[in-house]
This record gives structure tokens, C-alpha cells and sequence, in this order.
């Protein structure tokens, strides 16, 4: 089944750069913020500040869905959450199934979250048989000898991957030819998929190591002596603790005020 890497272009089909689109759910939550508070208005500016990106960088990306605000008003909240919403495609409901519910995938059905943003939790897969009928978070487990079925009856297009990393690539297989074209993988383990599925891998353990790795900088600063922080070059950082190109801040090093570097990755 699993055929090849998923390339995914720069820019996509309708003309809006991929970075772009890993902004707008900042945008998203910054304004449903401001929504929730009945402010009618903001400014580029507060709005920048409020989605932690930089204010040129948010008017060319909103120039992108045709959206250039007033000049002296700013940006109607309202509309603006409505056209991000419309853009992401969350103005839809968007069935989801969670294969693994160990800690994790438990962790993942109990999340709010998803709901409030038209992320409707289907159904929870589980291989263990024990768990079979057992509700977490409302909703009865299902065993893994359903999940073609569940798919297929609730319509599914995304699934969420919790299960071990030496499980994943089996159950992405069995997902994919089930019909699962968006898959959030949170196992540590890279997946091969067919063109035209498109992966996010969620790692906290890498965000983790990234900030390691500023700790460990910012200590090599502190400790070294005036005239090595004046120019000197301090040593590279130990390689295996280096992000894997791709990673969030394997570029840039940091993460940033332009919100560049979105929690989850490709890949
Ligand atoms: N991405 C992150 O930031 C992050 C954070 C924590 C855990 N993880 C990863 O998430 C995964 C789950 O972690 P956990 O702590 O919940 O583990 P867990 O052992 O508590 O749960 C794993 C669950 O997967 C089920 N499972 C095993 N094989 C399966 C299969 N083939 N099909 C369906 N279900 C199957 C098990 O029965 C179990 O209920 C692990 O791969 C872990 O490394 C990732």
C-alpha cells in the first residue's frame, strides 16, 4: 500500500502559499479570541501582536483572500473569522476517527477542541479487545477489525494516528485504502503514503529538544567570558541532538514572531 512520499507543492491549487495557510488557523484563534469578547474591529497591528506574526507578513497573507480591511477601522472580526474559517475549510464538519486509545488517543477524544473548530470525533478505534465497547469520552471504543466499516458508514476523510510507532505504518495502510485521505500522526515513526494523502506529524519530544538545544545556547552564552560574547563563534551543538530538516525550527532555528513554524509538521 504504501506507495511513496506525499509531495506537497509550495503554493496550492488556488494560490495561497502553504505558509500562509500554516498563519491563518493563528489568525483564527487570535480573532474567534477577539469574537468571543465582541470586538468589532482590529487593526493589522493588534492583530499581528495577538497571532504573534509580523505585521507585513499578515497583510499579505490576508491579501490572499482578498482581504485588505479599511483604512482607520482595521479588519471586521466577524467576517474575517468567517473567511479564515471558509478558506481552512471549517465552515464544514469534518468527521474524524482516532485509531489508539491508550493514553494519548484518550487524552485527544476528551479534547474540547476539536469540536468547537467542526472537528466531530466519529469514532475511537482500539486493537485491544478488552477495550471494545468501553466508552471513552462518551463514545463507545471500536475494534480495529471495524475500521474499514466505521470509514465507510461515517464518511470519514481524516484520521488521527495514537497507537505505538511499530503499529502506525500498518493501520495508515489499512486507513488509506479505507478510503482516509488526511492523516495526524502523533507516533514516532515517519509514514509512507500514497500521493494525494497528506500527513501532519505532531512531536512534542522534538519541539522538546528544540528548546534544549536554545537552553543550551543561551547557557553558553551566559557562562562564556566578554570578549567570547563579543565575536567569538561558540561550538556547534552536539549533531544528534540537531531537528531533522523539515522539523518545526530546523530552518530558522527558533521559532520566531511570524508564527512560520506551525506545531505540527509535514511528514
Ligand atoms: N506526538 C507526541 O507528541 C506524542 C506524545 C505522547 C505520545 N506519543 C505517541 O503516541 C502513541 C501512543 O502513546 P500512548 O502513551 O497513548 O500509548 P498507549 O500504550 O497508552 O496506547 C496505545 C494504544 O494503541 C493501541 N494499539 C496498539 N496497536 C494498535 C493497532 N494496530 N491498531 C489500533 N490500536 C492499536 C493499544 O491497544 C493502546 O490502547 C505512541 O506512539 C507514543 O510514542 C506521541
Amino acid at each position: 500500500m504504501a506507495t511513496g512520499r506525499t509531495h506537497r507543492p509550495a503554493t496550492r491549487s488556488r494560490g495561497i502559499p502553504e505558509a500562509t495557510v500554516a498563519r491563518l488557523p493563528l489568525y483564527l484563534r487570535a480573532l474567534t479570541a477577539l469574537s468571543e469578547r465582541s470586538v468589532p474591529t482590529v487593526s493589522s497591528e493588534e492583530l499581528a501582536t495577538a497571532a504573534g506574526v509580523n505585521s507585513a507578513k499578515l497583510r499579505k497573507d490576508f491579501s490572499y483572500l482578498g482581504s485588505y480591511g479599511t483604512r482607520g477601522v482595521g479588519y471586521d472580526v466577524e467576517y474575517l473569522v468567517y473567511q479564515i474559517s471558509r478558506e481552512l475549510g471549517l465552515t464544514q464538519d469534518w468527521p474524524v476517527v482516532i485509531v489508539g486509545i491508550g493514553n494519548l488517543g484518550a487524552a485527544l477524544a476528551n479534547y474540547g477542541g476539536f469540536a468547537s473548530r467542526g472537528f466531530r470525533v466519529a469514532a475511537l478505534i482500539d486493537a485491544d479487545p478488552a477495550m471494545a465497547g468501553k466508552p471513552v469520552a462518551g463514545i463507545p471504543v471500536q475494534h480495529t477489525d471495524e475500521l474499514e466499516k466505521i470509514i465507510t458508514d461515517n464518511g470519514v476523510s481524516i484520521g488521527v494516528i495514537a497507537t505505538p510507532a511499530g503499529a502506525a505504518q500498518q493501520v495508515c495502510d489499512r486507513l488509506v485504502a479505507a478510503g482516509i485521505t488526511s492523516i495526524l500522526n502523533f507516533a514516532p515513526t515517519v509514514l509512507s503514503v500514497p500521493d494525494g494523502v497528506d500527513v501532519r506529524k505532531v512531536d512534542l519530544s522534538i519541539e522538546l529538544q528544540i528548546l534544549a538545544f536554545h537552553e543550551q545556547r543561551k547557557a553558553g552564552e551566559e557562562g562564556s567570558a566578554p570578549e567570547e560574547a563579543a565575536g567569538a563563534v561558540p561550538p556547534p551543538p552536539a549533531a544528534p541532538h540537531r531537528a531533522p530538516s523539515g522539523a518545526p525550527g530546523a530552518d530558522s532555528g527558533r521559532q520566531g514572531p511570524d508564527g512560520d513554524v506551525p506545531a505540527v509538521m509535514p511528514a
